[in-house]
């Protein structure tokens, strides 16, 4: 699997990513959004796969999207019988996030990326587009750091399983009013909080990487980029838990369904019967093989944004692999039409 779809979901994350990056600083964030949705579908259209959106963003906000439950790749086309051999189909599940930030993008901000995860079927937690409470940090703090401690009991274990002081820690929060006490708690402990209006998969996957200078994140974001966030986390062998949250009151934004007790039926109806459950990296993605796939819209602290020159673009993309336990770095010129001359930076 992982041979067969390496290199076709780097064209994916590639093609969301160059279609976002034309409307990056237009202040248009749903064209921004819309496109990296058309331009993933349309490639993974092209993949010799039945694939299926199991998370996926976009319910909450109304935000374009790839729905939950939405096949994609050749073998789910009309004319699938005549292309496809049943005996060697490839069933794929997928999360996605085509635009991650999007207000990143139409804003031209730092840190927006077009994001997947690919896993065999049933490989990827299945769930609605909910909030979800997350804890990531380094492999060092893997299993030791937990969500059900404090903030700042985690930062005690985090500065001795990465032996550093308290006050060189910094962990990444997003600036929402839910989060005001959990940013006066990590203050007060001593850590460094470092803000972010959007993008909580970068600052996830930034914990896998030492030398970031981000140390853990903590607080409430969405999630379907919970799932893509853990796929990475269980390849890198960094830590990640999530806790689906499903009361609109402890998120504050009115964006999660009608009521509590609505989005409870809602998840039982997906099989949740557990709401409150923890579920930490492996069984959020727990396929054999879990592939996650990124590239940058606009630059980040790991991966470089689109670049566009006189008839072509380049990319940064970043691969992940459980099976062949690689973080691939993946930079690609791409030609529109016959370029004068081919831009290396
Ligand atoms: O910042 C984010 C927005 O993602 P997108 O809509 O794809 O541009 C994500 O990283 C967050 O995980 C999440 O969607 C956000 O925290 C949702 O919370 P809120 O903005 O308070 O509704
Ligand atoms: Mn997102
Ligand atoms: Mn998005």
């Amino acid at each position: 699997m992982e041979n067969t779809l390496g290199l076709e979901i780097i064209e994916v994350v590639e093609q969301a990513a160059i279609a976002s990056a034309k409307w990056m600083g237009k202040g248009e964030k749903n064209t921004a959004d819309q496109v990296a949705v058309e331009a993933m579908r349309e490639r993974m259209n092209k993949i010799y796969m039945r694939g299926r959106i199991v998370i996926g963003e976009g319910e909450r906000d109304d935000a374009p999207m790839l729905y939950i439950g939405e096949e994609v790749g050749i073998c789910t086309q009309p004319n699938a019988e005549a292309l496809c051999n049943p005996d060697e189909l490839i069933e794929i599940d997928i999360a996605v996030d085509p635009c991650e930030g999007t207000n990143l993008v139409a804003y031209g901000q730092p840190g927006s990326m077009a994001v997947l995860a690919i896993s065999e079927k049933g490989g990827l937690f299945a769930a609605p587009d909910f909030y979800m409470k997350k804890l990531a940090a380094p492999p060092a703090a893997k299993g030791k750091v937990d969500i059900n401690k404090s903030a700042t009991e985690n930062l005690k274990i985090l500065a001795e399983c990465l032996d550093r002081a308290i006050d060189e820690l910094v962990v990444v929060v997003m600036k929402r009013d839910r989060h005001n006490d959990l940013i006066k708690e990590i203050r007060s402990a001593g850590a460094r909080v470092q803000l972010i209006s959007d993008g909580d998969v970068g600052a996830a996957l930034s914990c896998g990487f030492a030398g970031t200078n981000i140390h853990a994140l903590m607080g409430i974001g969405a999630a379907p980029e919970g799932v893509i966030s853990a796929a990475a986390m269980r390849a890198l062998g960094g830590h990640f838990q999530g806790q689906l949250i499903y009361d609109p009151e402890v998120v504050k934004t009115g964006l999660i369904g009608e009521s509590k007790e609505a989005n409870l039926e809602r998840l039982k109806s997906m099989g949740i019967n557990d709401p409150d459950k923890v579920y930490d990296a492996h069984e959020l993605a727990s396929g054999e093989t879990v592939l996650f796939a990124a590239s940058g819209i606009t630059s980040g602290n790991l991966i470089e944004g689109v670049r566009f020159f006189n008839g072509g673009a380049r990319t940064q993309s970043l691969v992940i692999s459980n099976q062949s336990k690689t973080a691939r770095f993946v930079d690609t010129i791409h030609m529109f039409g016959e370029p004068k001359s081919l831009q290396l930076f």
